[in-house]
C-alpha cells in the first residue's frame, strides 16, 4: 500500500482564495479592510522567510499588512510598546509576534500583552482557555490547519484514536485540545513517554510535532493511519546542500499510512492560510460584522 499524499499547498490555495473573496465582500459592502501586523525580532533567515510569506499572502488576499522589524538586542519594554501601539490601532485587527523571541524578552509577558481579540495566533491564555471550554476563541493556526486537512480526508473524527507526539504550547497542547473537541480519543506523547512506538501504533491519526528530524519511523505507523507531519527541520543532505524534512521518516511512513502530509507543502502552507482566515474572523468580530459566507 502507498499512502495518499495530502496536498497542503493546494488546500491552502483554496482557503486563501475564499479569504480573498470574503475580504472583497467586506470592502464592497462595508467599506472595511481587515489588517494584520507581524512583529519580527532579529535576523533569523528562516523566520524572515516565514514573515515575508505571511506578508505576501496577506496583501494577495486584499488585506492591510504591516511588518515591524526589531533588532535582536531590543528590550522587553520596546516590544511591549509596539504591542500596545498595535492594540490601540483601529486599522489593525490581527497581531502576530513571531516566536521565538531573544532571551532578554519574556515571551509569556509579550503574548499576555496582546489584546485577545487581536490574537490571531491564538496563543493568549484567554483564547487557550476559551477554546478548552468550548467558547468562541481565536484558535492557533497550525493546529487549525491540521484539523482542516484531517476533516477533509476523514470526515467525522469522532471516536478515532489520535496520538499527538509533542506537548508544546504552540502546537502539541492546542492540537490535542482541538482533537478532543472533535471527539477523538486523544493521547499526548512526549520525551518521557514509555514505549513511544507502541503508543503511536495504536493511532488512527498521528500528529508529529516534536522538532526532531524523521523521528517517527514507518514501523510505528498503523496500516491505513492518517499522518500529519508538523516538523520543519533543515538537515544536511548527501550533496552538502540543506534539505527540509519533517518529524516523520516520510518514505517509510508513506508505505504504511493511508494518507500523509509532505514537508514542505503540507502543514506549513495551511498555517499561513489559517492565519489569514483568523485575521478575517478577528476583524469581523471586532467590527461587529458577520463573517461573509463566500
Ligand atoms: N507567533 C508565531 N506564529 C507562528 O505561526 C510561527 C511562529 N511564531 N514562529 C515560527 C513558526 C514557523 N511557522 C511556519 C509557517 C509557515 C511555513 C511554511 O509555509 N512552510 C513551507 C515552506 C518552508 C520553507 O521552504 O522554508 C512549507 O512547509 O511548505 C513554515 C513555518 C510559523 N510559525
Amino acid at each position: 500500500m502507498t499512502a495518499e499524499i495530502i496536498d497542503g499547498k493546494a488546500f491552502a490555495e483554496t482557503v486563501k482564495a475564499r479569504v480573498g473573496r470574503q475580504v472583497e465582500a467586506l470592502k464592497k459592502n462595508h467599506d472595511f479592510t481587515p489588517g494584520l501586523a507581524v512583529v519580527l525580532v532579529g535576523e533569523d533567515p528562516a523566520s524572515q522567510v516565514y514573515v515575508r510569506n505571511k506578508n505576501k499572502s496577506t496583501v494577495a488576499a486584499g488585506m492591510k499588512s504591516e511588518e515591524i522589524r526589531l533588532a535582536d538586542t531590543v528590550s522587553e519594554e520596546e516590544v511591549l510598546a509596539v504591542v500596545h501601539r498595535l492594540n490601540d490601532d483601529p486599522t489593525i485587527h490581527g497581531i502576530l509576534v513571531q516566536l521565538p523571541l531573544p532571551k532578554q524578552v519574556d515571551e509569556m509577558a509579550v503574548l499576555d500583552a496582546i489584546n485577545p481579540e487581536k490574537d490571531v495566533d491564538g496563543f493568549h491564555v484567554i483564547n487557550t482557555g476559551r477554546q478548552a471550554v468550548g467558547l468562541p476563541a481565536m484558535v492557533p493556526c497550525t493546529p487549525l490547519g491540521c484539523i482542516m486537512m484531517l476533516k477533509d480526508r476523514l470526515g467525522d473524527l469522532s471516536g478515532l484514536n489520535a496520538v499527538v507526539v509533542g506537548r508544546s504550547n504552540i502546537v502539541g497542547k492546542p492540537m490535542a485540545s482541538l482533537l478532543l473537541a472533535e471527539n477523538c480519543t486523544v493521547t499526548i506523547a512526549h520525551s518521557r513517554t514509555k514505549d513511544l512506538p507502541a503508543v503511536v501504533r495504536g493511532a488512527d491519526i498521528v500528529v508529529a510535532a516534536v522538532g526532531r528530524p524523521e523521528m517517527v519511523r514507518g514501523d510505528w505507523i498503523k496500516p491505513g493511519a492518517t499522518v500529519i507531519d508538523v516538523g520543519i527541520n533543515r538537515i544536511e543532505g548527501e550533496n552538502g546542500k540543506t534539505r527540509l524534512v519533517g518529524d516523520v521518516a516520510f518514505d517509510e511512513a508513506k508505505a504504511v499510512a493511508g494518507a500523509i502530509t509532505p514537508v514542505p507543502g503540507g502543514v506549513g502552507p495551511m498555517t499561513i492560510a489559517c492565519l489569514l482566515a483568523n485575521t478575517v474572523t478577528a476583524a469581523c468580530r471586532q467590527a461587529g460584522l458577520e463573517e461573509p459566507q463566500v
